[in-house]
């Protein structure tokens, strides 16, 4: 389920400090990044005429590098700079470069743009006109791609800090960075690549990527798959997707506790009461449909003192506000912005830092929601999701994913697993209900996305 390494702009500075001390030649490693860099647009653009802008730093020199390879390759490159280099590594790069350089702001457009003007170095918003000059290039192109990152986004969180134009392609550079996976820079690039530049990247925040799931053995049965609770309260059609959802996670049984009378999968078994003290249960859902009286402050109550390995979502965080205490260690926490800022105040830095910070303080597993999803463990482990259909920001969806972490919790045991899986599938099966789905339509939707990571 850990898809590549995500680094902010000091760790990778960090990595690349390890690999030349353990002898890796600086000028090396950029023709590394380069080469790769180069392989992936050779294969996306062939012989089409091209643009490389470099800039003052080492991205700078990358493009370098990747001009001399493409032109050795018989792409027809012209290269434009934004100033004089810099960097030894940057001003070795252009030196290589053995044709004329252009000035970015007077270039002529061609088929397809490389943009190596900036990368983990950018401190701070381009000039204006260079954003502008960089947006009007990039709109005339019909290739674009971004070398480590696109110029004008923020690495470590991906805020943009100046016009950026959309890109085709980024080419993340040895290891993701959070504007690679984090909105709005994640937005502006449609297809993600990352390029293998040969150094060690170490780090505990990952890139979610799709995990690989275990049909049930031929010796199963609906409770050695797991038994999942969903408490209910006053609004119960949230609860019962959230069941349907957990159902078709792969739980064996689920037990919805509501009021009698909804209309739930047959499959689902009704109990009125809230005993909750079934041995058997493996993930207790409370939250989706409970409400905020004090019954269902009550209800929680009861959920909490059960003592099963439990999942929060939705008005349970609302009753939590202000006591995270009342957390039980392992749990699986699902907040979407505004839940996340009532349970943990205003946090500093990146999405990824606040959710790992809550992740801390609470002792849970936090699925921090949105188009960007972070998964963050107490331990320091990170998973980030990219991606998520925007269809997705529809009543109930919620609720659904808090039905798949349960289901999946019931199946797995392990909070973290369990709630990247659930945020995976969750993502899979938006895409294979396609556009304009309500939150239902998902159930219908998991059996195949499961199916394919089988
Ligand atoms: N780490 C690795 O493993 C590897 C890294 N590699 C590559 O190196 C890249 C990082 O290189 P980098 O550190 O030289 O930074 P980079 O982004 O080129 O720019 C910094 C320069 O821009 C300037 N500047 C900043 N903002 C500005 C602005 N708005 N407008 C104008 N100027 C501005 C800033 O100067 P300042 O004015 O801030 O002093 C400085 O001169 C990385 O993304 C990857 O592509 C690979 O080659 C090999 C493996
Ligand atoms: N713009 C978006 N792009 C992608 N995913 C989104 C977007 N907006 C919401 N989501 C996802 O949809 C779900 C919405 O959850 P939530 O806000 O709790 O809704 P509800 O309470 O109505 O069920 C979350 O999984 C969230 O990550
Ligand atoms: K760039």
């Amino acid at each position: 389920m850990v898809g590549g390494p995500v680094l902010t702009a000091a760790q990778m500075r960090a990595a690349e400090q390890a690999a030349f001390d353990a002898g890796v030649d600086d000028y090396g490693l950029m023709e590394t990044a380069g080469a790769a860099a180069a392989a992936i647009i050779w294969r996306a653009g062939h012989r089409r005429d091209t643009l490389i802008l470099c800039g003052p730093g080492n991205n700078g020199g990358d493009g370098y590098v990747i001009a001399r390879i493409l032109r050795d390759h018989g792409v027809p490159v012209r290269v434009a700079a934004l100033g004089e280099s810099r960097t030894p590594s940057g001003q070795r790069a252009r030196a290589a470069w053995a044709g004329p350089v252009e000035d970015m702001m007077t270039a002529a457009p061609a088929t397809q743009l490389v943009d190596a003007l900036f990368g983990t170095g950018l401190a701070r918003g381009l000039d204006e006109g260079v954003a502008a000059r960089l947006c009007a290039l990039a709109g005339a192109a019909v290739l674009t791609h971004a070398v480590d990152l696109p110029s004008g986004v923020e690495t470590d969180s991906g805020a943009i800090l100046s016009a950026v134009p959309q890109f085709g392609t980024c080419i993340a550079l040895g290891a993701y960075k959070p504007a690679h996976l984090l909105h709005p820079a994640a937005g502006v690039v449609a297809r993600l690549m990352l390029a293998d530049i040969g150094i060690a990247t170490p780090g505990t925040v990952r890139r979610l990527a799709a995990p690989k799931l275990a049909a049930p053995d031929a010796g199963a049965h609906k409770y050695s798959r797991g038994l999942v609770a969903v408490v209910g309260g006053a609004m119960p059609g949230a609860a019962a997707l959230a069941a349907g959802a957990a159902a078709h996670a792969g739980a064996g049984m689920v037990r919805l506790h509501a009021a009698a009378g909804q209309a739930i999968p047959h499959a689902i078994v009704s109990q009125a009461a809230d005993d909750l003290t079934d041995p058997r249960i493996r993930a207790l859902l409370v939250g989706p449909g409970l409400g905020r009286d004090a019954q269902a402050a009550q209800r929680l109550a009861r959920a909490l003192a059960a003592g099963h390995p439990t999942v929060l979502d939705a008005d349970a965080l609302m009753l939590l506000a202000g006591a995270i205490e009342r957390i039980p260690a392992g749990a699986i926490l699902t907040p979407h912005e505004g839940e996340f800022q009532r349970l943990f105040g205003d946090l500093p830095g990146s999405k990824i830092d606040r959710a790992l910070a809550a992740a801390r303080k609470s002792g849970a597993v936090v699925v921090y929601k949105g188009a960007d999803s972070v998964i963050a463990a107490p331990d320091g482990r990170a998973a980030v999701a990219r991606g998520a259909s925007p269809w997705l920001s529809t009543a109930g969806t919620g609720d659904v994913l808090a039905g798949l972490c349960a289901g999946r919790l019931a199946v797995t045991g392990d909070p973290f697993r369990a709630a990247g899986e659930a945020v995976w599938l969750h993502g899979e099966a938006a895409r294979r209900a396609g556009a304009a789905f309500v939150a239902d339509d998902l159930l219908g939707a998991l059996p195949a996305a499961i199916a394919a990571r089988l």
